[in-house]
């Protein structure tokens, strides 16, 4: 599955709803057992959730977003196919989301192709999803670090801490990726499936029970003015480090 919405493949909702009904579509169809994630833009894995989304637009909006975003990682994490991200560029929040709810991830090695959950540096906070998934990652003290901070960490250091499992010279992290995928598949699927289930599903029920309350939450908190505000400026940035 290659992730093409340029520039920087942001996760808008067209484009969260885009790869909810690819990711379906593979599922249901038994000739499939394992899905490559990775990215046709140049340089960026993801910018993460699409921030023209989050900003000036109503609380309708907010909650038909969120409940996609909801939506997008139940489904990745639970998915019963076998899923690995081959990570071919900076890798922010959302985006980083997505490769943490793989099986398996593959970065390229380029200083350039940083990752991690840096909520914070915009001033909004991972949500207890997000963070669950860091930590069930990376473990909790690292996770707690990594959160504070808002970090974003380059592939050597990814490596160290367990964001990612291997990094591979950048011409060689798909043909990485497949090597990898023989060994998850030679597992018996339905055993490996279920000890999926086992050891995520405690993670995702909770989100389950508290999806509506969650994104109570999101709509509540990203109206803020101080919030909007915190993301105009961020969004502002973004666009003056051309000029
Ligand atoms: C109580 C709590 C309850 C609930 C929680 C509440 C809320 C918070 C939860 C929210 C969770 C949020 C998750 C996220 O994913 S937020 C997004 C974080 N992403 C980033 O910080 C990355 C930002 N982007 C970059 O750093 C760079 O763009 C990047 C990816 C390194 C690429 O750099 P470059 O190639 O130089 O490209 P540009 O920066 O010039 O970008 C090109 C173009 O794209 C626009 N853009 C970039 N990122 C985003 C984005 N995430 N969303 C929308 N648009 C983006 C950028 O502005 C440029 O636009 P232009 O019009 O100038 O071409």
């Amino acid at each position: 599955m290659k992730m093409r919405n340029p520039p920087v493949n942001s996760l808008s909702l067209e484009f969260l709803t885009e790869l909810l009904i690819s990711l379906e579509k593979l599922e249901s169809d038994k000739a499939f057992h394992a899905i490559i994630l990775t990215s046709d833009c140049p340089g960026i894995f993801s910018a993460g959730l699409d921030l023209m989304e989050m900003c000036g637009r109503d609380p309708t909006h907010y909650a038909e977003y969120w409940k996609a975003v909801q939506e997008l990682w139940l489904r990745f994490y639970l998915s019963h196919l076998v899923v690995i991200s081959a990570i071919n560029g900076v890798n922010a929040a959302g985006g980083c989301l997505l490769a943490l709810s793989c099986d398996y991830r593959v970065l390229a090695d380029n200083p350039k192709y940083a990752m991690g959950l840096n909520e914070t540096l915009l001033g909004i906070i991972a949500p207890f999803w997000f963070k669950d998934t860091l930590v069930n990652t990376v473990g909790h003290r690292t996770a707690e670090r990594a959160l504070q901070l808002g970090l974003l960490f380059p592939p050597a250091e990814a490596l160290q801490v367990g964001m990612v499992d291997k990094v591979v010279p950048e011409d060689q992290v798909l043909s990485a990726a497949r090597s990898e995928l023989a060994q998850w598949l030679a597992i018996p699927g339905h055993a490996r499936q279920l000890t999926k289930s086992l050891m995520r599903k405690p993670t995702a029920d909770r989100l389950l029970k508290e999806r509506d309350a969650d994104i109570q939450n999101f709509v509540r908190f990203i109206s803020r003015d101080a919030i909007q505000k915190a993301l105009r400026v961020y969004l502002e940035k973004l666009k003056q480090k051309k000029t």
